[in-house]
């Protein structure tokens, strides 16, 4: 079963997985955008800002994704996989471009490979603004609150249209709550 982990930035994706990854421990961990060898160059690129343009970008994350179904989630098929991201933040950061078009493009990126199950972490604009401020931020975290917030609307959105099995937590619970609410409804 393919389950990935959504929010922005700063939303407890991380520490969550590494919980997980005790709590899970046969299952395969991965990660978009550089879950393989093409993946981690491409979040290079992406993450050091190198496109001007926002289309060339969301093309390389969607190569990023293209090489990711087939290298991990194809192949991992008959296990258990979580990830730290998925089309689903392809299609909220993306967002002057159309969901419904955005929804066909990583159709075809994933040959139809979508996860089962989504967890999306959501963080109120008072806590992000604090996490924001603890840490250097990348090109992508230095566009700001207000982007980040619009990005976090626009993945319940998309979770929501596309009608996947899914929980929404409020990511300012502690973090041993959250891990229970993600275990319980992994195992569900
Ligand atoms: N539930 C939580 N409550 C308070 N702080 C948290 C919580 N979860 C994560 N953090 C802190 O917030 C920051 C961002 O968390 P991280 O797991 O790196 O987020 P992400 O992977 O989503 O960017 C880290 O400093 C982390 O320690
Ligand atoms: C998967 C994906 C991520 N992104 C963004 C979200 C993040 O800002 C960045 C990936 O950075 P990453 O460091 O993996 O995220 P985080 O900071 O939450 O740990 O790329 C897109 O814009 N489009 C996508 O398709």
């Amino acid at each position: 079963m393919y389950v990935a982990i959504e929010g922005i930035d700063t939303a407890g994706k991380s520490t969550q997985l590494d919980i997980l990854k005790g709590k899970f421990p046969n299952a395969v961990f991965t990660k978009e955008p550089g879950g393989t060898k093409l993946g981690l160059k491409l979040r290079e690129m992406i993450l050091n800002g190198e496109a001007n343009s926002s289309l060339a970008e969301m093309f390389m994350f969607l190569a990023d994704r293209a090489e990711h179904t087939k290298e991990i989630i194809v192949k991992n098929q008959n296990k258990l996989i979580i990830s730290d991201r998925s089309f689903i933040s392809g299609i909220a950061y993306a967002k002057d471009k159309k969901i419904e078009d955005l929804i066909e493009l990583n159709r075809l990126a994933t040959s139809n490979n979508f996860p089962k199950k989504v967890i999306l972490l959501e963080l109120t604009k008072d806590e992000l603004q604090k996490r924001l401020s603890k840490k250097p931020n990348d090109s992508i975290e230095k566009r700001g609150l207000d982007y980040l917030l619009d990005i976090q609307a626009r993945l319940r959105e998309t979770i929501i249209k596309l009608d996947i099995e899914h929980i929404f937590i409020d990511a300012s619970l502690n973090i041993k709550d959250i891990e229970k609410k993600i275990e319980d409804f992994i195992n569900e």
